[in-house]
């Protein structure tokens, strides 16, 4: 590499319910990624929730500016060279495709990857206890039982994790990167 150029930059936005995979499979990718020389942030949920997105909680509203926080923070480290490893439900279509148009206004690759766990499965692995919460009466509003999940309808990558390993799930977006000229 020459001192002017730079890495090709994205955004790898994994979308899916709560307990899909879409952390597992992010941290995975990213520690991958690291090893082989990338520049590679992770932004976790939670985390953003913790300090960016503080205050935020889950109304359709409040969904919808989490969402545009962190597609801010992700086109902008992706337009630097970073790949940028978004595990972020995002469970609205128009949410999603304002970071899109984000990434299509400063020529940043944005790449949407269905993390398509059936919700059956992720209520079996609850990885956070809130299936049992909803259904125990004690949470409400959980995506995609009893809160909106719009699909995405044409994601760059579906994952059917049910049927994958972590590994297997992460390997198949490493191989999507490849394809599309971003490693
Ligand atoms: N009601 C409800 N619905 C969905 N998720 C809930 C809810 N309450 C708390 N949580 C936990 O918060 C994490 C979701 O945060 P996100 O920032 O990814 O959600 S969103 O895109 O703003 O909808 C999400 O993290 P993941 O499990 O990693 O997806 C949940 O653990
Ligand atoms: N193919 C797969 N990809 C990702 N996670 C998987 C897969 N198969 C099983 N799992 C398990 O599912 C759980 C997913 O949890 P997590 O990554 O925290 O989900 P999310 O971030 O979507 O809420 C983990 O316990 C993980 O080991």
């Amino acid at each position: 590499m020459t001192s002017t150029s730079r890495a090709q930059g994205a955004t790898v936005w994994l979308t899916g319910l709560p307990s899909a995979g879409k952390t597992t499979i992010a941290r995975l990718l990213g520690d991958r990624l690291k090893a082989e020389g990338r520049r590679v942030e992770v932004l976790d949920g939670d985390e953003i929730r913790r300090f960016l997105s503080a205050g935020l909680g889950f109304s359709r509203a409040d969904r919808f500016t989490n969402v545009q926080r962190v597609g801010l923070v992700s086109e902008v480290l992706a337009r630097n060279g970073v790949l940028s490893l978004v595990p972020v439900i995002a469970p609205y279509a128009d949410s999603r495709e304002a970071v899109r148009e984000r990434h299509g206004q400063s020529g940043t690759p944005y790449l949407e990857v269905h993390v398509a766990t059936p919700v059956e499965v992720c209520g079996e692995r609850d990885v956070k206890g809130l299936y049992a919460r909803q259904a125990a009466g004690r949470l409400t509003g959980l995506t995609g039982v009893d809160d909106p999940y719009e699909p995405p309808v044409d994601p760059a990558l579906v994952l059917p994790t049910q049927d994958q390993t972590p590994r297997e799930s992460a390997d198949a977006v490493y191989a999507l990167l490849a394809e599309r000229g971003l490693l």
